[in-house]
């Protein structure tokens, strides 16, 4: 029995198109003056000291971390410190209205239902917190953050490693045989199938496709 929904964002209820072709480049864009204006904040502080551990070079410049994280951005690394900065870059074009967060509708008329019929919603991206927050506040559909109980991102861990749902489920009031995973990248399917996760995969955009997880194409088919 499903009880609660775990869903990944980008791929499966998100245009992989509106990450890669909008919100990525939008970021490589302003990350620099972003840095530059607000390195002394300490929200961004902490992420870049992140980022100069994460390369360990703790004396790196300030042009030498805005170049890591550019080539980051470039090779869509899902490093936690450039997951957080990139929120908070997006933030000023979701509320200036650059654009807005795309979500399929029929992954908006499938988490609908869910919600109304009493199933917890839960959120689990690369993206961060606050990332994961604005798509949904400035969605094609509005405001939609009151459909999800909770989100996760990389802080929890890795999205290819079992032990990060190992993580997520023991916050939740379910077991992890009732908690249902949706994502399009088999790896991570594969990984919260071994956390004891039921799982589906989205099939969409000519992502590869599962040979030992139940797919669908659309929320339709489901
Ligand atoms: C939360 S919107 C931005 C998505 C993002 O930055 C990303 O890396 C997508 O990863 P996902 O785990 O949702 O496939
Ligand atoms: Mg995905």
């Amino acid at each position: 029995m499903i009880k609660a929904i775990l869903t990944d964002i980008e791929g499966t209820i998100t245009r992989i198109s509106f990450v890669k072709d909008i919100l990525f480049p939008y970021a490589a864009k302003h990350l620099a003056d972003f840095v530059k204006a607000s390195q002394d904040d300490p929200q961004v502080r902490v992420q870049l000291d992140a980022v100069r551990a994460e390369i360990a070079q703790p004396e790196a410049s300030l042009d030498t971390v805005i170049d890591t994280l550019l080539g980051w951005i470039e090779a869509d690394k899902k490093i936690t410190p450039l997951k957080q900065l990139q929120g908070l870059i997006w933030q000023n074009g979701y509320q200036q209205g650059d654009f807005t967060g795309h979500i399929y509708p029929d992954a908006h008329a499938y988490l609908t239902a869910q919600h109304q019929a009493g199933t917890a919603l839960y959120v689990y991206s690369s993206g961060s917190v606050k990332a994961q927050q604005l798509l949904f506040a400035h969605s094609d559909y509005g405001d939609i953050r009151a459909l999800f109980s909770d989100y996760f991102d990389t802080r929890v861990g890795a999205k290819q490693q079992s032990e990060s749902y190992h993580n997520i489920v023991q916050s939740l009031p379910f077991e992890a045989a009732d908690v249902l995973f949706l994502s399009d990248v088999v790896a991570e399917l594969d990984a919260a199938k071994a956390a004891g996760l039921q799982t589906l995969q989205l099939w969409r955009d000519d992502q590869p496709k599962s040979t030992h997880h139940a797919f669908i194409t659309s929320f339709e088919h489901i």
